[in-house]
């Protein structure tokens, strides 16, 4: 199986973003190495969620490009997505372990070390820790962790971390410094006026 992408580029579906024009742009400039995870509102259907999933793995097939779907493992399956991402809220590591298969992608979310040591013996792959920093994207989130809270779990476990929340490519190497092996955003790359040259940026921190 590739290695996976450091870069994960988190759909935006909030009112007035183009979450696939943001994907095109990212995938024109870093090709295999970007990570594409389908997140969807709450309150989208699944018939929305399956559509726009079934896009983007379309767009991702000829960069040979990771397309992931955050919550929805029906989703991931219907579309032969190459994997998911689940959280608390969400079906338990080794549950979603059992619905994607062995050889899926699955990611999992963990804010400090004993919960990703469980996710980890749980089958998780990789692991979404955060917020690292301050986020106006998603609301509900505990105080941020920071570099060191990276640095905590990074010890703890032996997977890919992704630093996520509010990760910019001026915070990437802080985050590396703390043993980051990736990022996840979301607003760095569906906020920017040209999506393009910000996912040049972020690779550029990311891989330097
Ligand atoms: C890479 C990555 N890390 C963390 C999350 C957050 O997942 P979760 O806690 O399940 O919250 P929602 O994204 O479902 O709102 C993520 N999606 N990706
Ligand atoms: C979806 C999500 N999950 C987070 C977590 O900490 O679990 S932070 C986050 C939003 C990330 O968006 P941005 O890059 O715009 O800050
Ligand atoms: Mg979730």
């Amino acid at each position: 199986m590739p290695s996976l992408g450091r870069l994960h580029l988190v759909t935006d579906t909030r009112p007035g973003r183009d979450p696939l024009a943001v994907v095109r742009a990212a995938l024109g400039v870093a090709g295999p190495d970007l990570v594409v995870q389908v997140r969807v509102e709450d309150a989208a259907t699944d018939r929305e969620a399956y559509d726009l999933a079934g896009r983007i793995v379309a767009l991702c097939a000829p960069y040979r490009a990771t397309c992931l779907v955050n919550d929805r493992l029906h989703v991931a399956l219907a579309v032969r997505a190459d994997g998911g991402h689940v959280g608390a809220d969400d079906l338990p590591v080794d549950a979603a372990r059992r619905v994607l298969g062995p050889d899926a992608v699955l990611g999992a979310t963990a804010r400090e070390p004993v919960a990703a040591r469980a996710a980890v013996d749980a089958g998780a792959g990789y692991l979404g820790v955060g917020p690292c920093h301050h986020t106006s994207t998603k609301d509900g989130l505990p105080d941020p962790i920071g570099p060191a809270g990276i640095r905590a779990v990074v010890d703890a476990v032996d997977v890919p971390v992704i630093a996520i929340g509010g990760v910019t490519a001026a915070t990437v190497p802080a985050l590396r410094a703390a043993g980051a092996y990736g990022v996840a955003v979301v607003g760095a790359l569906s906020t920017a006026a040209d999506p393009a040259r910000a996912t040049a940026e972020l690779l550029r921190e990311l891989t330097c």
